[in-house]
């Protein structure tokens, strides 16, 4: 069995995409997502993307993190599949019904409503998730929000001189966070640009996290440190977030195509 398969990125976030309506796709597993996604041995990519049909929208978008957890949202990989499909699309997703469209720039997408609730981030104690109440060393006081995937999101001096690789999983796998969570260090520099480095759940620091972008923005905008447009920066480019009308959050940015291949999974000895 040959399986074909698109490898892209947005902003060095990397995806291997199967598209289900168009070939024979094997069930998709959290050892053979994780296998496909191995650097050494598989394909490679932080995120494994499985494209399916759907009743309610365009298509349906899974999402498998390189640790093999399927997940509920993934900003760039949104603007993949979009750039891939090439009209406007509804995007079905655990997260939420999501949107996107070509635009300047890239792709445009509605990524749905933020949340606040200290139950939907999720957190496991009843806490206001504007600023929370706890510290790791001399990181305290995250905002927490829920953009379909969980995000803590700590604002600091100097985002570039975090330890990410040490505190990034101390934080992730912290008993405070129930689903386990992103973790994003920002440092606000007007009040329309934000810097920002991701510890992804599932996955460790990538080059850049379009939920990422999403939660950081709408932190600092409810903090009130800055407008409700902004480009935020992080290592692999820059994304334009705005909150707008509606309570919605749109996100433009670019989305690449890097090459096409095809797999067998019997290689992998891990398929079904
Ligand atoms: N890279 C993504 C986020 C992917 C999922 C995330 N690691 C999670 O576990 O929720 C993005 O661009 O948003």
């Amino acid at each position: 069995m040959q399986v074909p398969f698109v490898k892209m990125h947005g902003l060095g976030n990397d995806f291997v995409v199967l598209d289900a309506r168009v070939g024979d796709v094997p069930e998709m597993t959290a050892r053979l997502a994780a296998a496909l996604a191995d650097r050494k041995t598989g394909i490679g990519c932080d995120q494994l993307i499985l494209i399916e049909p759907s009743d309610s929208a365009t298509f349906r978008m899974r999402i498998f993190n390189a640790d093999g957890g399927e997940v509920e949202a993934c900003g760039n990989a949104t603007r993949a599949v979009g750039l891939l499909h090439g009209a406007p699309a509804t995007i079905e997703t655990l997260g939420g019904l999501l949107s996107s469209n070509p635009a300047d720039g890239g792709v445009a997408v509605d990524m749905g409503e933020p949340r606040f609730d200290w139950n939907a981030i999720p957190l496991a104690y009843a806490m206001d998730t504007l600023s929370i109440p706890v510290g790791w060393e001399d990181l305290d006081a995250p905002s927490a929000v829920n953009v379909g995937n969980p995000h803590v999101v700590f604002f600091v001096p100097d985002y570039a001189a975090v330890e990410i690789e040490r505190l990034g999983p101390l934080i992730e796998h912290d008993p405070l966070f129930p689903a386990r969570i992103n973790v994003n260090f920002a440092t606000v520099t007007s009040r329309d640009a934000i810097r920002l480095r991701v510890w992804e759940r599932g996955v460790g620091e990538t080059r850049a996290c379009g939920t990422g972008a999403c939660a950081t923005a709408i932190a600092a905008m409810r903090r009130g440190l800055t407008d409700r447009k902004v480009t935020v920066s992080l290592e692999g480019g820059d994304l334009t977030i705005e909150w707008g009308a509606g309570n919605r959050i749109l996100m433009t940015g670019p989305a690449v195509e890097s090459f096409r291949g095809t797999f067998d999974p019997a290689a992998y000895g891990v398929a079904g």
